[in-house]
């Protein structure tokens, strides 16, 4: 667990970059400092392997006061992670990531081969190894910022707006794979974004700080987003707090209503639909989209097939149900299984039904 305890910076100049923040960012879980441009989040985060020190209060690691370390030795136990991965430009992929455990003294085979399984973890194979950084895009050479900082398998890790240089397509495909790596490797974990979708995306906690360096609120993002402190975070949060919340609502209750499906090379006619769309699917009963079959007999182009309509996932969330069934030119959400196959549509109606069941269950509880 890392701890601040009445942590305050004050920089020569006088700036009061943190002011008596206390915090705890649990062991395994995945902290998010968020708050506005200049609000003390990344000197908050140096301030735990020491690259800036603390005016006064206390960080400890475990319940060990970070002062009483030793820098080079706690920076060993702290991985980090920053903005545009910070690589060295002379060194090739494989070498950057296995510079740090070759300092250490481990030999020169082992470390390559543990880098390139590195490598492989963060979606990144063999054939990047022996390039140099200018060679990869922004969001691989950011994946190989994270191997370099896992490389001497530290307990904590610190993330300062990791994945804010690439595009959001990229940015949504790294956050989505750093999920599922942390739920294999459950570091703990205090990562730095101003981007409050980020935070709620990615945090166990999120810790929302404001302008003067102190903390407006720590909670879950579920909790931040049903119950925000002051007008500071609710404004901080957005507008659209209500259907981000809908995103960490799961209800297996939802009626989902098989329906027939239309496939290559099947005529029109051969299939009843409920209305004038059908649920295209591929030959493995995967949803493509959907098909307005309506009118003559015929068989489907696939340039017929409309694309619009999202596809959820039968264990996604009752946002994602939404989006589907808003997305669908028949009003009808699409869900698969976790394999990916159909399994019937949706209403909006039954979402709606599912979100005023659960706003009932919240009150009670
Ligand atoms: N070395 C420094 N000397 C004086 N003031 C500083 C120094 N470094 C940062 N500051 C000031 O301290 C405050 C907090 O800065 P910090 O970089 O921690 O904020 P931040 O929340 O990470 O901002 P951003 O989101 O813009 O990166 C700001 O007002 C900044 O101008």
């Amino acid at each position: 667990m890392i701890t601040f305890d009445k942590v305050s910076k004050v920089y020569p100049d006088g700036t009061v970059a943190v002011n008596e923040l206390s915090l705890e960012a649990p062991n395994g879980k995945l902290t998010v400092l968020v708050g506005p441009s200049g609000c003390g989040k990344t000197t908050s985060m140096r301030m735990i392997n020491r690259l800036i020190d603390p005016s006064s209060g206390v960080i400890s690691l475990d319940g060990v006061d970070t002062q009483s370390l030793d820098r080079v030795a706690l920076r060993r136990r702290i991985g980090y992670v920053i903005q545009n991965a910070g690589l060295f430009p002379h060194r090739t992929i494989v070498d950057n990531v296995a510079a740090l455990p070759r300092l250490l003294g481990n030999g020169r085979r082992e470390t390559r081969a543990a880098a390139l399984e590195l490598l492989e973890r963060v979606g990144l194979n063999e054939s990047f190894a022996n390039r140099y950084p200018w060679q990869l895009s922004g969001g691989q050479q950011q994946r190989v910022g994270v191997a370099r900082a896992l490389a001497t398998n530290p307990p904590f890790l610190l993330m300062d707006e990791p994945f804010s240089a690439v595009d959001p397509i990229v940015r949504e495909q790294l956050q989505d794979e750093f999920l599922r790596l942390q739920a294999d490797i459950s570091k703990t974990i205090v990562m730095v974004t101003h981007d409050i979708d980020e935070a709620l995306k990615l945090g166990d906690q999120v810790a929302v700080m404001r302008s003067g360096g102190t903390l407006a609120q720590v909670a879950s993002p579920a909790e931040l987003l049903a119950g925000p402190r002051d007008a500071f975070v609710a404004d901080f949060i957005g507008t659209a707090r209500g259907y981000r919340a809908l995103g960490f609502i799961h209800d297996d209750t939802v009626a989902v209503t098989r329906e027939p499906t239309i496939t290559f090379g099947q005529n029109t006619g051969t299939i009843t639909a409920a209305g004038d769309w059908a649920v295209f699917v591929d030959a493995s009963n995967r949803p493509l989209g959907w098909v307005d079959v309506h009118g003559p007999d015929r068989v489907v182009r696939e340039s017929e097939i409309n694309l619009s309509g999202t596809v959820a996932r039968s264990s996604g969330t009752l946002r994602d149900l939404l989006n589907s069934a808003l997305s669908s030119p028949s009003g009808r959400g699409v869900v698969a299984g976790d394999g990916g196959q159909f399994v019937g549509t949706v209403s909006a109606t039954e979402i709606v039904e599912a979100i005023r069941r659960s706003k009932e269950t919240r009150v009670a509880s």
